[in-house]
């Protein structure tokens, strides 16, 4: 971590933790950000001493207006694709529409992008930012240079021209 340049923000990602084991880490990492991606409640996330982003995973009947309200103390709330079982990196989109215009700018929009949508999710949905695993990958748990430059240069194409 020491090596890390300025400006990086380091994030240890959480999915239903005990809270022993958030205490842990950030004891014993130097952690910038916590990322929850279960479904811990607005308490619970905000009970360390780190700032905080919650994941909404857009289940069909999910009251996003509502469930961001309930997370507002946090630094943003990052939407992502639901599928049942699977807390995150399924590389399924969703239907973008689903995203009230006036969330935007806390929404760090995650689900499915690759280099050859996220231009098109930038322009729709004008996130304050993107989160991608899978799109960027070679093979599962393996990232590939080139996929994230190239991701890159379609995301700051695509502010350009906002
Ligand atoms: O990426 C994972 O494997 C993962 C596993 C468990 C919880 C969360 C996980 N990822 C969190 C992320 O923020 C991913 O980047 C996000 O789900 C998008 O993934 P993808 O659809 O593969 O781009």
């Amino acid at each position: 971590m020491s090596e890390l340049p300025p400006f990086v923000t380091t994030t240890a990602l959480f999915v239903d933790p005990e809270p022993a084991l958030v205490e842990r880490v950030i004891t014993q990492v130097q952690v910038d950000l916590l990322q929850f991606h279960g479904n811990e409640p607005p308490d619970f996330c905000a009970g360390f001493a780190r700032p905080w982003i919650k994941a909404l995973r857009m289940k069909p009947d999910l009251d996003v207006i509502k469930q961001a309200e309930g997370y507002k103390a946090g630094r943003g709330i990052l939407l992502d694709a639901y599928r049942p079982g699977v807390p995150g990196g399924t590389g399924d989109t969703f239907d973008w529409e689903r995203i009230p215009l006036e969330l935007a700018p806390r929404i760090i929009l995650a689900g499915g992008l690759n280099q050859d949508n996220v231009a098109d999710a930038v322009r729709r949905v004008r996130p304050f930012a993107v989160d991608v695993s899978g799109g960027v990958e070679d093979r599962p748990g393996v990232k590939s240079g080139n996929k994230i430059a190239a991701f890159i240069d379609q995301v700051k194409c695509a502010d350009q021209r906002r």
